[in-house]
């Protein structure tokens, strides 16, 4: 018996068709680390409302960006798994939290391979409940149910792993050297300001105002918004950025409440507006592209910026399948082999 790796990501819709789309949506937001209401009231707002017209919508976003290889997302952490299965002698496994893509199934295939030790590698730099927790918590359902006898282990998330920042700061300086810019735009997917108190381990920290997350605590192990906040600093750290001259905004919010903030789209909407005519934009929330970088940002944001006059808007790609990328995930994998802190990568 032995060791094997599961990368996990978000996952996509089977298609572009709006009933595939509905059954993905279903999955996804029926999820309590998601829209995190009672049951009765999720079931009231996400199957007696948002599904009734969402579907179509997204849909028709999907077709916007969709691959002839299908959802680029899953592409993407495909080529990725491949290239981090090229530098390992362990099983290399990939599996989505929602479609059909399931944890279940990479568990089963690691298994058949013979594996009884896994790292769950979550795919997201943050940790938010909605990305990182709701993977653990259902892997750990699945071992109860289906492999008591694996065991399962986790990457703990990388927000401010020196070797992590050194990767995303060198795939955003190869696409600055060429352009020209007047603001880097650091935008990462939102979340209710609810999860960000739902999530403080003091229950006394997070106050959303600002100040909290620069303020030293233990809360901030869990803090989305101070992890987000992080990654922008070591970044304009280790790039020099000159201050006043990037930002970072929250986008993909959904429903009324309020989300964390300043949103993504009125900060493009601020900038144009106030001169900016060439900017670029960073998503690090997203180690893959996909949905809500290649259509929300790549095409709507592009739109927002030159409605309001705004001129050249460069969209830097994810980290996707990049050589350094994958290596690094790979020397985490060794490291954990080898019994080490999995995040520390010696010289
Ligand atoms: C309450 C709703 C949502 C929360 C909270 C949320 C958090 C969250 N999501 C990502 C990463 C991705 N989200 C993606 C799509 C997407 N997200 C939501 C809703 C919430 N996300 C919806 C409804 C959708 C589907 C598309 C749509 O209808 O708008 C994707 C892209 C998937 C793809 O197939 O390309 C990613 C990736 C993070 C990192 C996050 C919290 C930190
Ligand atoms: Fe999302
Ligand atoms: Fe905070």
């Amino acid at each position: 018996m032995g060791k094997g790796v599961l990368l996990v990501n978000l996952g996509s819709p089977d298609s572009t068709d709006p009933k595939d789309v509905k059954t993905y949506l279903d999955e996804f937001l029926m999820d309590p680390r998601v829209i995190d209401v009672p049951y009765w009231a999720r079931t009231l707002l996400v199957r007696g409302i948002i599904l009734n017209t969402r579907p179509k919508k997204s849909a028709e976003a999907y077709q916007k960006i969709w691959w002839e290889e299908g959802s680029p997302l899953i592409v993407l952490s495909e080529r990725l798994r491949d290239k981090v299965q090229e530098k390992s002698t362990l099983p290399i496994g990939l599996a989505m939290r929602y479609g059909s893509m399931s944890i279940k199934k990479g568990l089963q295939e690691l298994v058949a391979k013979g594996v009884d030790d896994v790292l769950l590698v979550p795919l997201y730099p943050q940790f938010a409940m909605a990305t990182t927790e709701t993977i653990l918590v259902l892997a750990e359902e699945l071992q109860t149910k289906y492999f008591p006898g694996l065991k399962l282990s986790s990457l703990p998330p990388f927000y401010n792993n020196p070797d992590y920042i050194n990767v995303l700061a060198q795939s955003i300086k190869e696409q600055l050297d060429t352009i020209d810019y007047e603001q880097l735009l650091f935008s990462y997917h939102g979340v209710p300001e609810r999860h960000i108190k739902k999530s403080d381990v003091t229950k006394s920290h997070c106050k959303i105002d600002g100040s909290c997350c620069k303020t030293p605590s233990p809360a901030h192990q869990y803090c989305y918004r101070h992890q987000c906040f992080e990654t922008t600093r070591l970044v304009a750290e280790k790039l020099q950025l000159k201050e006043g001259t990037y930002f970072t905004s929250f986008q993909s919010r959904l429903g009324f409440d309020p989300w964390l903030k300043p949103y993504t789209d009125r900060t493009i909407e601020r900038m144009g507006k106030q001169g900016i005519q060439k900017m670029a934009i960073v998503t690090p929330a997203f180690v893959s592209d996909c949905l809500e970088t290649l259509e929300e940002i790549a095409m709507e944001g592009e739109e927002i910026f030159h409605e309001v006059g705004g001129k050249d808007f460069t969209t830097i790609p994810c980290l996707n399948d990049r050589e350094d990328w994958a290596s690094l995930l790979s020397n985490w994998i060794e490291n954990w082999v080898a019994h080490k802190d999995p995040l520390v990568v010696e010289a």
